[in-house]
């Protein structure tokens, strides 16, 4: 195959045997491509345009690898809603790491690749719309710069995969930071093997925080950037409104990039306890539920992490519970300045968190739709349409512009901020299942392509979003969303 800028290498294969198993993909039937992402690859020091498109088909369905690949699937371990199992990549392969013309590295693993020693059950594969679905959702979550995994690819296996109907078979190409889980330091801890614990922290330290290499107590060091990363990465989950649906331990990841696109879905109407996944019957990841659960993985990766921090067990602890004890207070206030943000507002008044809440409040009483309630007070100042006099009617529209007066730089600087961090569009779920079930069902792959182009730009405004700006009418509400494997 002709050169296309592939340097990979795989370092997570140097370390202890415990944690992976050297496997190939297993070949398929009949690749075919069906979504390439052309400025990913671009990003990555990769030019696919010299292969044939059957060469790129075997290339991202595995039935050719690349050069320099070391295939191996991971081992990993996770809590998943609340309950330990001994997982892995029970469908995934990791192909090895990329090194990016701007210096990252980052892994390159194909999803739905066939069966490893971890499937337990599993058929090892992957259906059409559920890679589809992951390559639109992921590559918006980028798009509104939200730390993420990428889509490189989806190709088409050629064979059925059966789930509660046949389908068809699909392999997705992922990119990420890494594959480190929370699960990743569970399954080691679990395995109570501490040298390889102790050597997997100075792999995820080098990997993803390098400028910690040197600290006195690596592993809490690591748990300290763990716990500051999802801060980030949860609060600009509220600020969309994503709802990850699977926050599993096994899907909370070390770099804290959102990871695994199962279930999860972008809120329409405002509602703290919105839930989407079919399987989540306790609303255990409900949107507003996310820091809580945030809070409760990170704890058990304080807990795997412990027999490094300290021999003894209680200094060791205590050392963990100091570093998550004030995970609220830190999420709060960051809370607070995103959605400060999100309404305009510049500095911190003593008044802010209340009228921030007035208004989320009366989202939630009304079913506002969330996305635009905010689109409509960043281009509607000062607030004269429908949702103005709605807001007049409780006097917070007029507490509100009062507020932002107060702006250093008045109105002007309030609406920046605004149309920088309220999106425009996003991948509302009605006009994602109508893409998918063009492109799975009847191998029309423009809505999505359409829809693709609206999500590549959240923050711009243009006549042509409109049906993408749309709340879903009764008719095209998605009330669930399903594991979709
Ligand atoms: N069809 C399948 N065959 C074998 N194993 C599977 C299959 N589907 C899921 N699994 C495994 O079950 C576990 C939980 O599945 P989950 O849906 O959270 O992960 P995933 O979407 O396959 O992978 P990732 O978390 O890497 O995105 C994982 O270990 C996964 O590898």
């Amino acid at each position: 195959m002709k050169a296309v800028g592939w340097s990979l290498e795989n370092s997570f294969g140097a370390l202890p045997d415990l944690l992976f198993t050297p496997l190939a993909p297993t070949p398929v039937t009949r690749p075919t491509l069906v979504a390439l992402n052309a400025p990913l690859a671009k990003d990555l020091g990769l030019d696919f345009s010299t292969l044939s498109e059957q060469e790129q088909a075997e290339l991202f369905t595995g039935n050719r690898l690349p050069e320099g690949a070391q295939p191996l699937a991971q081992a990993y371990a996770g809590h998943q809603f609340g309950h330990f199992t001994m997982l892995g990549d029970g469908r995934a392969i990791v192909l090895g790491e990329q090194t990016t013309p701007s210096g990252a590295r980052v892994d390159i693993q194909f999803k739905g690749s066939g069966r490893t020693p971890y499937s337990r059950n599993g058929d090892g594969r992957a259906a059409l719309g559920p890679m589809l679905r992951e390559y639109i959702i992921s590559e918006a979550m980028a798009a509104l710069g939200i730390p993420t995994t990428r889509s490189l690819a989806v190709a088409a296996t050629g064979e059925w995969v059966y789930r509660e109907t046949p389908e068809p078979g699909a392999i997705l190409t992922r990119v990420a930071a890494s594959h480190l889980r929370v699960g990743t330091f569970q399954y080691v801890a679990m395995r109570q093997d501490l040298s390889a614990l102790a050597k997997l922290t100075q792999y995820a330290l080098a990997r993803h925080y390098p400028e910690r290499l040197g600290d006195a107590n690596p592993a809490l060091s690591l748990l300290e950037a763990v716990i500051e990363r999802q801060l980030a990465l949860i609060v600009e989950w509220m600020r969309v409104g994503f709802i990850h649906g699977v926050m599993n331990t096994d899907n909370m990841a070390i770099s804290g990039e959102t990871i695994d696109y199962g279930p999860c879905a972008f809120m329409d109407a405002y509602h703290r306890e919105t839930v989407f996944s079919s399987i989540d019957h306790a609303g255990r990841y409900a949107y507003g539920n996310q820091p809580t659960i945030a809070k409760w993985n990170l704890a058990r990766l304080a807990e795997a992490l412990l027999p490094l921090m300290d021999a003894e067990q209680n200094r060791a602890v205590a050392l963990a519970e100091a570093a998550i004890s004030d995970f609220v207070p830190r999420y709060n206030a960051l809370w607070l300045r995103m959605m400060g943000d999100k309404f305009g507002l510049e500095g911190e008044e003593e008044g802010d968190a209340a009228l921030i809440r007035e208004l989320l409040d009366w989202m939630q009483d009304e079913g506002a739709d969330f996305t635009r309630t905010f689109h409509g007070l960043r281009d509607g100042l000062p607030l004269d349409g429908e949702l103005g006099q709605a807001l007049s009617l409780t006097g917070w529209r007029q507490r509100w512009l009062a507020r932002l007066q107060r702006n250093a730089g008045g109105l002007a600087a309030g609406q920046a901020v605004m149309a920088r961090v309220n999106p425009v569009v996003i991948p509302r779920n009605h006009r994602v299942e109508e893409a998918l079930e063009a492109a799975s069902k009847e191998g029309d792959l423009g809505p999505m392509q359409a829809l693709l182009a609206a999500l590549a730009q959240p923050y711009a405004e243009g006549p042509e979003l409109a049906r993408y700006q749309e709340s879903p009418k009764p008719d095209e509400r998605v009330y669930q969303t399903f594991c979709g494997t």
